[in-house]
Parts: C-alpha cells; structure tokens; sequence
C-alpha cells in the first residue's frame, strides 16, 4: 500500500537545523493496523503528516498504491490525499454549524460521487457506528466519544486506502476510549488499513504492528503476531 525509502525530514529555521526523521525504510501493507509510539518530540507527528501528504519530505521517495508522490503537484497530492486518506484527530475537528450527516458529506462533495451515492454511503457509515439515528443532530448535541464516531464515519464514507488516525482517544475519558479503540478494530477487521499515533502503550499493544520513534529515529517492531508465532514455532 505505501513504500518509503530512504524517506527523511530535516527542518531549518533561522539556521538551525532539526534532523526530525532520519532516513528511514519503511512498508506498510493493505490490510495492517499499524501504531506509531514514542516519547514527546520524537517525530511522530512529523510521520504523521508526511504520511499523510501534509508536509513535504525532504530526501527520498514515497510511493502510495504504486504511485510515486515525489514529484506530484500540490493539486494533485491534495486530489489523491482526498481520495486515499481518511483522518482522524484528537480533537475530531467536526464543522460545528453542520449536522452530522452534512459533516460526513463535506469531503464527499470534492468527489464525483451521485447525490444518491453520497447518501447512501453517509447511512452506511453512520450505521457502521452505531449513529443513525442521530444524523440531525449537530456535533455539540453528542458527547465527545460519539463526536469522535463522527469523526471516524467521516474518515470511512469516501472508502480510502487507510485511516491515519493522530491520538484519536487523546481527549477522551478512559471509557471512551475503549469504546474508540473496540470500533477502530473491528474496522480494522472488516478490512481497512490503520495507522495510529498514541502515547499510550497498551493502546499501540493493541496494533498487529509497533513502529517507534524516538529522537527522529524510525524502529520498525515486527507485527506482533508474526512475532509471537515465530516464538510458538
Ligand atoms: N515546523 C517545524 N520547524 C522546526 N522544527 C520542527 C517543526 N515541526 C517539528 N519540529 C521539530 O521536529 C522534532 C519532531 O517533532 P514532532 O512534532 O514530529 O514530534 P512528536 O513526536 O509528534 O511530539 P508530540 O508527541 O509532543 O506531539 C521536534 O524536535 C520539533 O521541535
């Protein structure tokens, strides 16, 4: 799904020079729920948004579903980041004044999908997490576990490659969170890619597959239950 190679982030401003990923190999196949941890100021959300087309990297080459994004246009990264990504943050970033279902159709709206396509994709999703019923009301009507469902179905409606999801239960209380993390999976196990930043350690437990960052250095940690299978064998 994507390849990066040789991939690297260095940042200069007023002469000083910020090494925030060193070059780096990394493949994620179609199919893998992958977490990305590590210490505050590691480099994770520079991962983050390199992987999701919102930063320019500075050396090597990114290549999604066969496509390489290196010498892409800025019109064309947006078109392909619109059409293959579907994100999620912390703080869901709902559009306040719309309800949910014209939430969940903003996005659709830059695509050339039917009106009557749009509308059932928005009811599928919706159903998906558990929120049809509520598909008048606006975002400040709902606690922040459902906005963050929301959130989710808005990522899923345009059905792309993988879900980025940047600390998706960092604003939420415990219970929340697990009802976020339990609906991540069972996307994940109806078929669609993830990668999630998280500080939290049991979370990224939770992934087949840890990678870690730490001082701008990429660990790839084997998927765990490969690794675990190694060890039966
Ligand atoms: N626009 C920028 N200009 C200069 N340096 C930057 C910029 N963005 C990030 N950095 C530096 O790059 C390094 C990695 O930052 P990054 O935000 O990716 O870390 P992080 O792991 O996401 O941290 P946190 O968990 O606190 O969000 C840090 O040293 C940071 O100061």
């Amino acid at each position: 799904m994507l390849k990066m190679t040789n991939l690297g982030k260095t940042y200069i401003t007023d002469s000083v020079k910020t090494e925030a990923l060193r070059p780096f190999d990394l493949s994620i196949s179609q199919g893998e729920f992958v977490a990305v941890t590590g210490p505050s100021g590691s480099g994770k959300t520079t991962f983050l948004n390199i992987t999701g087309l919102l930063e320019n990297y500075s050396s090597g080459q990114y290549v999604l579903d066969g496509q390489d994004i290196t010498s892409l246009s800025d019109k064309a990264r947006s078109k392909i980041r619109n059409e293959k990504i579907g994100f999620i943050f912390q703080s869901f970033n709902l559009i306040p004044e719309l309800n949910l279902y014209d939430n969940i159709d903003m996005p659709l709206r830059y695509r050339s999908f039917s009106s009557k396509e749009r509308d059932s994709r928005i009811m599928q999703v919706l159903e998906q997490v558990g929120l049809a019923g509520r598909k008048n009301h606006y975002p400040h009507q709902l606690s922040g576990g459902q906005q963050q469902r929301v959130a989710i179905a808005r990522a899923l409606a345009g059905t792309p490659s993988f879900l980025l999801a940047d600390e998706p239960t960092g604003n939420l209380d415990s219970q929340m969170a697990a009802g976020i993390m339990s609906l991540l999976k069972d996307i994940h196990q109806q078929g669609t890619s993830i990668i999630m930043v998280t500080h939290d350690p049991n979370q990224a437990a939770q992934a087949q597959r840890v990678i870690e960052v730490r001082d701008g250095v990429l660990r790839d940690a084997r998927p765990i239950k490969v690794a675990a299978e190694a060890a039966i064998a």
